[in-house]
């Protein structure tokens, strides 16, 4: 319980995924690191977002491919075998220990600090232990903030803090399923688990206030993904808000603004992030506590001299995914040793020090029933940034693979193609197993790969890759934009 300063080349607060590889990249170089981490080593998405909630899902993905295929079909004796699901979904989350991690740690000759951490100014960090006690440490070169997000609760809902409301850290973990559930908010993690516990045997409402699913991608993948939910059994009713929630005899009561009520074993809220900087001492360096950090494209903090301080991961708020969190952490440990070598940054966009690819090429992955997979901006969004673009639109049960892959394979592909620069600077698929496509979309819009280089990308037959093939004929055979 000692309060000398310990000095490290750099602090990283926060152990997840971003923290990590932030650690990574620092040791790699030589550079004395701690990671200070509060809860488990390994953070949200290893232990109550990506992981357990993706075991959950991939038994009812791989239900439905056997549903989908004559002869498979006939297999398939009854539902999922819901405790065998949530015992594998326990193994994914290591049992929420990080002993694992831990090693990985260990291994790379991180130094592990257990407590909660906050700045006392620059590059100064205070840890207040779990045994009550305080480390301080100092940073000779950087202090990365890693905090990642928590779960958003609206406020001024009568009765919700009393109904003891499931955000996604119960949504992934629950050891039982519940008769009924509703879910709030129709983003990504409201869908996905609308759709885990609907497979699971839950009986399930989402509520939408709005009139879509997934606004953040092109509209018809949250129709498509809306249609599939209903016919997963979802009951899914857009414009409908809650104006009231009463907890009694183990069953909730939910009032809708249009008069109407629900009951249900639990009720998930879905209803988006806050940054987990609240006591990170921010205002020690002259921030707001509370905030998003902005950062630019090397993930430094603006608005705080001396590039001492980076921000990476959610708690920045450029891209809140955990693959776009690592490209953070590998560009911002990247940068700190830049500067801790006196070497200069090369910020120019797709240089080593910018994460260019949050803004212009970021791949997500819904694993709902059908697949939404996207990347890059949407044709709205390219619109919206003065872009000149041609979109094609091609259905992916056209594709002779496709159909190989499920008797009755629906979906839908788009390109969004810069007419000036010649390239896509998006593509959105959805459909059963989409999200392996992706890859190779996101591999054109990073690379800019020319069109007229894409049509000699040939997909092999009969995979549903061909769907590349027939996009570059429909591009071909339309109008060029205006
Ligand atoms: C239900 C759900 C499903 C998701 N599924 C996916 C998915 O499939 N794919 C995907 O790419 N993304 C997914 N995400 C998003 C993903 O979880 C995040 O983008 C990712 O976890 C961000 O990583 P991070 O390291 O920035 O933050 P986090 O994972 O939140 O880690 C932050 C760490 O900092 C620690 N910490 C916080 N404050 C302090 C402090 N003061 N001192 C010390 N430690 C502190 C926390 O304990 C935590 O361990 C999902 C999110 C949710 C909620
Ligand atoms: N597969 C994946 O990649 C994956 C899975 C889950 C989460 N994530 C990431 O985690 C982040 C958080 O996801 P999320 O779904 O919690 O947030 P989100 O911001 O994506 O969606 C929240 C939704 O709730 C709605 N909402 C907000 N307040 C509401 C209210 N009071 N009543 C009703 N609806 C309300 C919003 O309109 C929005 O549609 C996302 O940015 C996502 O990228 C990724």
């Amino acid at each position: 319980m000692s309060t000398e300063p310990e000095q490290y080349d750099v602090v990283v607060l926060g152990g997840g995924p971003t923290g990590e590889n932030v650690a990574d990249r620092t040791r790699a170089a030589g550079l004395s690191t701690a990671v200070v981490e509060s809860e488990l080593v390994g953070g949200e998405c290893s232990y109550w977002a990506c992981m357990p909630s993706k075991a959950l899902l991939r038994p009812a993905a791989a239900l439905a491919g056997a549903r989908a295929v004559a002869g498979s079909r006939e297999a398939v004796r009854g539902p999922l075998d819901a405790a065998a699901v949530l015992a594998r979904r326990d193994s994914f989350a290591s049992h929420w220990k990080d002993d694992g991690q831990v090693s990985w740690l260990e291994s790379i000759g991180a130094v592990l600090v257990r407590g909660e951490g906050r700045l006392e100014g620059p590059r100064q960090v205070l840890v207040r232990t779990p045994d009550g006690g305080e480390r301080r440490l100092t940073a000779r070169h950087a202090v990365a903030l890693c905090t990642g997000t928590r779960a958003v609760l609206p406020s001024g809902v009568p009765g919700l803090a009393e109904a003891r409301p499931w955000t996604s850290r119960e949504a992934t973990s629950s050891p039982t399923v519940p008769a009924r559930l509703v879910v709030v908010g129709g983003g990504v993690v409201g869908v996905e688990m609308a759709a885990a516990w609907q497979a699971l045997g839950s009986r399930v409402t989402l509520l939408v206030r709005g009139a879509g699913l997934l606004p953040r991608m092109e509209p018809f993948a949250g129709e498509l993904v809306a249609a599939g939910l209903s016919a997963a059994g979802v009951d899914v009713r857009f414009g409908a808000s809650v104006t009231g929630l009463r907890r009694a005899d183990g069953v909730v009561a939910v009032s809708l603004a249009d008069g109407g009520e629900l009951t249900a074993e639990e009720v998930l809220y879905a209803t988006g992030r806050a940054p987990r900087t609240e006591a990170l001492g921010l205002a020690s360096v002259g921030l707001t506590d509370g905030d998003w950090l902005a950062v630019d494209d090397s993930c430094a903090v603006r608005g705080v001299d001396g590039g001492w301080l980076f921000a990476v991961g959610d708690v920045n708020h450029r891209a809140l995914l955990t693959h776009q969190g690592k490209y953070q952490g590998r560009i911002a440990g990247a940068a700190i040793t830049a500067l801790a070598q006196g070497r200069p940054l090369e910020t120019a966009a797709w240089g080593p020090h910018a994460a260019t690819a949050d803004t212009a090429g970021a791949p997500q992955v819904v694993f709902t029933e059908p697949e939404a997979a996207s990347v890059g901006l949407t044709a709205e969004g390219a619109r919206r940034a003065g872009r000149r673009v041609r979109v094609v639109d091609y259905e992916l049960g056209s594709i002779a693979g496709a159909s190989l892959q499920a008797d009755d394979y629906r979906g839908r592909a788009r390109i969004v193609v810069d007419e000036d620069r010649g390239h896509l600077v998006g593509a959105t698929f959805v459909g059963p197993a989409v999200g392996e496509l992706l890859h190779a979309a996101t591999v054109a819009v990073v690379g800019e790969v020319p069109l007229a280089r894409l049509w000699h990308a040939v997909p092999a037959y009969p995979t549903v890759s061909e769907i590349w093939l027939r996009l570059l004929e429909a591009y071909r055979d339309s109008a060029p934009a205006e």
